[in-house]
């Protein structure tokens, strides 16, 4: 675990009111975008102020706390605006599996946000003409895509070997992720990908942070003060051609008795865990149909008020991972997933988002996205896999998936 060698003894953090700022993604300046904007609303942040890498462990999200409450607690804040993403903010991504070494945390020199007629700008230290577009994105080019860590013939096995699991009773569901590699001519620029992932779905929340960019449905939880919020997805199928298709879809998802469990795993394990942390706490009992431009979900939104201060980070550590993304028991899931899926999940699928000194934030589960590493990145999607499910169903349903980041990058 280590602070970066950029971050100074002690911030000095200077927000204030700006005037509307307009789109917030065609606002960052270069690259290293860190972002999580719906609907034009949210905060953009550029500029290193601070890092905070951690290792695994099953308390990432506690020391991440901790660390920030040091590096927070000893900033010298001037604040006037005080709404959650005023002052100083951490963007973040953990890694998935306690094992992976890949939880990042960045504090940027600045943040712009925007929500409610509001907008505001953060400042750590000094910077000169802070809204200037300093490198005008480029989009990539010359692409070329590869297999991942299995074949489709191999990850369709998998599915198969997880289904006779779960039929010998060993575990209620498990969720398999693939992923595919692709190379760019030149590197590749997260606000590209922003841009055309915001566009085409302005209900996800577009996201990047230390190179996981992508458009996430999933809202693992928001504070805001002491409320909080979450949207448990599970249960998936693919758009129809038309109005009728669509409906004649949605109709069967939502009569569909496998998505209808596999749904019901992750909604009742987001209330478990919920349920000792707040005061109040409202589960629906039937979930809802969430449409997004290329699936329709099974959708339970989830309210709560907290019993005492928390930070969002604290209620972060008690949700994930969730049966959305990992399956039921955890640790049968889990290790079915290491044994099975033959790559390390890196943060995808992990909590992915933004905590403030306060401990307002949001954090959604870090999927329909890629990890960029220069000219290459790499794409991931998965599938709730429950007793009736079919390999070749699954693997229609994880290539729908990947197609958010397939269209990004291709445009
Ligand atoms: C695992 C992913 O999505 C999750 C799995 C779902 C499903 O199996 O129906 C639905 C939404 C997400 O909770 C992914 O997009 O990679």
């Amino acid at each position: 675990m280590k602070l970066a060698a950029t971050a100074p003894d002690r911030l000095s953090v200077r927000t204030v009111e700006v005037p509307d700022p307009g789109d917030l993604i065609s606002r960052l300046p270069h690259p290293s975008a860190l972002a999580w904007v719906r609907h034009g609303e949210g905060i953009v942040g550029w500029g290193e102020a601070a890092r905070v890498t951690l290792p695994g462990g099953e308390d990432r999200f506690a020391e991440a706390a901790r660390l920030l409450g040091e590096l927070f607690g000893a900033a010298g804040v001037d604040d006037p605006v005080g709404v959650p993403g005023s002052g100083p903010v951490a963007f973040g991504g953990f890694g998935f599996d306690p094992k992976s070494p890949e939880s990042v945390l960045i504090v940027p020199r600045q943040v712009l946000g925007r929500r409610g007629g509001r907008a505001w700008l953060t400042t750590i230290g000094e910077d000169p003409d802070p809204l200037a577009l300093v490198r005008p994105p480029v989009p990539p080019s010359a692409l070329s895509w590869s297999g991942g860590a299995l074949t489709p013939q191999a990850w369709r096995g998998a599915v198969a070997a997880a289904v006779e699991r779960i039929r010998e009773g060993r575990l209620g569901k498990v969720v398999l992720a693939r992923d595919l590699h692709v190379r760019a001519a030149e590197p590749i620029d997260a606000r590209v990908l922003l841009r055309r992932l915001a566009d085409r779905f302005p209900g996800c929340y577009a996201f990047s942070c230390a190179g996981l960019v992508g458009a996430t449905p999933e809202l693992l939880i928001r504070r805001t003060g002491g409320d909080v919020e979450s949207l448990v997805l599970a249960g998936t199928t693919e758009r129809g051609t038309d109005a009728r298709d669509d409906a004649e879809r949605a109709a069967r998802l939502f009569g569909s008795a496998k998505d209808r469990q596999e749904h019901g795993y992750a909604a009742r394990m987001v209330r478990d865990a919920l349920a000792p942390l707040c005061s109040r706490l409202d589960v629906p009992d039937v979930p809802e149909l969430l449409t997004l431009p290329n699936l329709i979900h099974l959708a339970s939104p989830v309210r709560g008020r907290l019993d005492r201060d928390r930070s969002v980070l604290d209620v972060v550590a008690a949700l994930h991972p969730t049966p959305a993304v990992c399956g039921t028991p955890t640790d049968t899931a889990m290790d079915l997933i290491r044994e099975l899926e033959g790559m390390d999940r890196g943060r995808y699928a992990g909590p992915v988002g933004w905590v403030d000194a306060r401990g307002d934030g949001e954090w959604g589960i870090a999927l329909r996205c890629a990890e960029i590493d220069g000219t290459r990145a790499r794409l991931f999607a998965g599938c709730g896999i429950v007793a009736d499910s079919d390999p070749a169903a699954e693997f229609a349903e994880a290539q729908a998936k990947f197609g958010a980041m397939r269209q990004a990058l291709e445009g």
